[in-house]
């Protein structure tokens, strides 16, 4: 198969839904009642189609569309050019040069967040042509299958606006406990993730003792998202660090992450202080955290996420997979690269289950025994259901809601941290 059989870009659709999603609690206050995402479709002069899939901010929308206008004639095996069209599009956006939006965003996430769908696109329309899963195309799938976590949120049923949920209340342990049967008996997991912050720390940490003692062989872990001090994080660590498989970013910062990691054996992890390549050397000089969250989304794509996988085993630090609310397309892509990864050993954070709609047609992607198959099929191996997404094109006009910006949040708890577009 060659280049001109594959085909060159000839025009790119950028495409913003909305679908529902439960009043989840977080620490930033309940899940809205839509969750936006960006759906990008790269079309070829040879017929194909690829698909990626994003945020979908106001501002991120825009730097997509600057970019698709820029990618026609673009070689879907080129991804380097990819890469650099896309820094200088944004900079000449911006009367800039490069990765700097108008000096707000100076983290390389400020690119690789607006290269992943794209990038996630041109590795679809590369297995599409030549047959081959996108798995293949990072060095070939190590596994068939890729495990997958239970998330588990607190929740006030009654939020007005979230009517249509089914998941019930989510404030005391045994509710949790409740909702984790259900995950585990609807999917299979046989690990667990409690998204914490939301009340006072000693109930979460009984949260987590009934989840343990309800589900003796299961991992479990905790992510408060940065809430706790110092103390109270090390007193987390020291109360369940025989229970957890690790401590998902206790506090903000490396510098706090350090120290508790000083005080306690169990795992630290993070999605929060380390997000972008320039924070992995901070990090590993201060032994901050044994287990990275990787996240395509942010990382700029799988390739990239990919070399991710690589720093960490090299530092001897372990992987994780980060998930926002996500639809198909993005789980496609997790699981190719999941299955891609070899050092890919934790079981991957997914919002999949939450998700009541979706883009891609039924079939491609299922749980069972806690895990999702790695389609073996050309590309990521799913199809876009065109009517779907109109449908949800038309809700994300008519919902009334737009992403909300958490990176003044961010800039708060986190010491040092550059707004960007990122998303936790
Ligand atoms: O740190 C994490 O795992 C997340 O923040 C994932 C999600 O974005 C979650 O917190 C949420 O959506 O409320």
């Amino acid at each position: 198969m060659t280049v001109s059989e594959a085909g060159r870009v000839s025009r790119v659709v950028v495409t913003p839904v909305a679908f529902r999603d439960p009043p989840l609690l977080n620490v930033v206050g309940v899940h809205q009642p839509y969750v936006l995402r960006t759906i990008v479709q790269v079309h070829t002069d040879e017929g194909l189609v690829g698909l990626g899939e994003t945020y979908a901010d106001q501002a991120h929308v825009e730097r997509l569309e600057a970019v698709a206008a820029a990618l026609p004639g673009a070689d879907v095996f080129d991804l380097h050019a990819l890469r650099r069209i896309v820094g200088e599009t944004l900079g000449a956006a911006t009367g800039g040069a490069g990765a700097s939006f108008g000096g707000m965003l100076e983290v390389s996430s400020a690119v690789d967040t607006v290269v992943s769908p794209f990038e996630v696109a041109l590795l679809d329309l590369q297995g599409r042509a030549t047959g081959r899963p996108v798995s293949d195309l990072l060095g070939g799938a190590v596994r068939d299958r890729v495990p997958f976590s239970a998330y588990l949120f607190y929740k006030w049923a009654g939020h007005p606006g979230h009517e249509e949920d089914t998941w019930g209340e989510g404030r005391t342990p045994e509710q949790l406990v409740e909702q984790a049967r259900r995950m585990i008996s609807e999917y299979g997991f046989t690990a667990v993730k409690l998204k914490g912050g939301v009340y006072e720390p000693r109930h979460e940490f009984e949260t987590v003792e009934a989840l343990a003692a309800a589900f003796p062989g299961h991992a479990l872990r905790i992510d408060p998202n940065g809430a706790w001090t110092v103390e109270t994080s090390i007193k987390a660590a020291d109360r369940l660090s025989g229970l957890l498989e690790y401590l998902e970013d206790p506090t903000p910062g490396i510098p706090g992450m350090a120290e508790v990691s000083r005080h306690t054996d169990l795992p630290l992890a993070t999605n929060m202080c380390v997000i972008a390549f320039e924070h992995l050397k901070p990090a590993v000089a201060a032994d901050a955290v044994q287990v990275v969250l990787s996240d395509h989304h942010l990382w700029g794509g799988l390739r990239r996420s990919a070399l991710l996988g690589g720093i960490c085993e090299t530092f001897g630090m372990g992987l994780s997979m980060h998930s926002n609310s996500h639809l198909g397309v993005s789980l496609a892509a997790m699981t190719h690269l999941a299955a891609a990864t070899p050092n890919l050993t934790y079981a991957c954070d997914t919002h999949y289950p939450w998700k009541t709609e979706e883009v891609v047609k039924p079939g491609a992607l299922e749980f069972s025994g806690g895990s999702v198959a790695v389609p073996k099929g050309p590309g990521l191996g799913v199809e876009l259901d065109e009517d779907a997404l109109a449908a949800l094109h038309e809700q994300y006009l008519t919902c009334g809601q737009r992403a909300r910006e958490d990176t003044a949040y961010m800039a708060s708890i986190v010491p040092g941290f550059t707004p960007n577009t990122s998303r936790w």
